[in-house]
């Protein structure tokens, strides 16, 4: 039986697979490359040492993924897939709609044919609009900003009536907070296409000389400095998370949500300087008027995660800032040789 991982070519899915095959399971790994490259798959082969089967496959194929279910045994999927970039959603938002969404359906409809009812899904932070305080729990009201957000809402909704349908189904929905950090072999890690717009791929690349110098959005947020505060977690732990999640819908029926996220905040400011530290390089940057949209504060309560799942993260600030450099440090244009 095999675990099939959308999405897997991707930043988080990449990480995903590596500790999968690290824990001896069996995976099926399904990507169109709309957003990663086949080189990150590869270099998971290589840091695991291990083989799998690879569909380049969209999930809006509905033949070709039916394809991938008739051809494997899968007993439950986890599912990355899905257009990530809030401002594109703004300016595209039938294309996100669609890939997200009706990719989102036809995997499901998919599923129940071929009777696999295990399912954890890439939720986000996002879905709290914005909070009225924190940290934040699962029971906060949900609400979205922008058509990405609003995805991630209605892919949750659309899966909760799922199971109230039907019980079979046993569903993880994982609320990310703020991922950065990569592979501590510094061969994976976030290979964002143009300029990035978060925060550490952004400083990383200041770093390496990429780009001139980092625009701190906002220096009057009633923070420690002013600087936005966000709760940033190793994509590693958040990776470790999805095998807790796993093992959670495999064992029990229901849909559940659940924050992964440290439950510590660390301002824009305070991200630079502990990059400083790790990479000893000075990351030059000018502050700037507020982005549109950011909250001010946001972090995660993730004491339901540690009770129902038995998760926490791990890795601290430090970890996060030398693992995203070693990779841009080693891989100065991502994967492109
Ligand atoms: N990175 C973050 O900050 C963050 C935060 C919260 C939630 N998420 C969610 O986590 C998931 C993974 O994020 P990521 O950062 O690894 O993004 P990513 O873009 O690196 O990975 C997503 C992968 O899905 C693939 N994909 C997209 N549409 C597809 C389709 N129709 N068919 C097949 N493959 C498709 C892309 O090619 C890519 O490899 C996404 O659903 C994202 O919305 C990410
Ligand atoms: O060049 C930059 C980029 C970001 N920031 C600030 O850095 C913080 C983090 O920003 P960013 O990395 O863009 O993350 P968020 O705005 O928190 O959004 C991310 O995290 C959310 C919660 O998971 C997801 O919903 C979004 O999709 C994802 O982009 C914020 O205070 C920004 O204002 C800067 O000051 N300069």
């Amino acid at each position: 039986m095999s675990i099939l991982v959308t999405g897997g070519a991707g930043y988080i899915g990449s990480h995903t697979c590596i500790e999968l095959l690290n824990a001896g399971h069996e995976i099926i790994v399904l990507d169109n490359y709309s957003n990663s490259k086949p080189e990150s798959l590869q270099r998971v082969k290589e840091i695991t040492g291990k083989d799998f089967t690879f569909y380049e496959v969209n999930l809006l194929d509905r033949d070709e993924l039916e394809h991938v279910f008739a051809e494997n045994q899968i007993e439950a999927v986890i599912h990355f897939a899905g257009l990530k970039a809030v401002g594109e959603s703004v300016s595209i938002p039938l294309h996100y709609y669609h890939n997200n969404i009706t990719g989102t359906l036809i995997l499901c409809e998919i599923m129940k044919k071929y009777d696999v009812k295990n399912l954890v899904f890439s939720s986000s932070a996002t879905v709290y609009g914005m909070p009225e305080r924190v940290p934040i729990s699962e029971d906060f009201p949900l609400s979205a900003t922008n058509p990405y957000g609003r995805t991630k809402l209605m892919i949750e909704d659309i899966l909760r009536d799922l199971y109230v349908a039907d019980h079979d189904w046993s569903i993880a929905l994982l609320r990310y907070f703020n991922p950065i950090g990569a592979h501590e072999s510094g061969r994976i890690g976030e290979d964002p296409n143009g300029i990035p717009n978060n925060l550490m791929p952004f400083v990383t690349q200041v770093a390496v000389g990429k780009l001139k110098e980092l625009q701190v959005f906002g220096s009057d947020y009633p923070t420690v400095d002013g600087s936005g505060v966000r709760d940033y977690i190793h994509v590693v732990d958040l990776a470790l998370g999805h095998l807790k999640a796993l093992e959670k819908v495999m064992s029990a029926n229901g849909v559940e949500a659940y924050n992964l996220g440290t439950g510590t905040g660390y301002s824009v400011l305070e991200i630079v300087a502990a990059f400083e530290k790790a990479s000893e390089v000075k990351v030059p940057y000018k502050i700037v008027d507020r982005r549109p949209g950011d909250v001010a504060i946001c972090y995660a309560d993730p004491v339901k995660a540690k009770n129902e799942l038995g998760w926490v993260a791990s890795r601290g600030i430090e970890d996060m800032c030398r693992d995203s450099w070693k990779w841009q440090k080693n891989n100065p244009n991502g994967y492109e040789a």
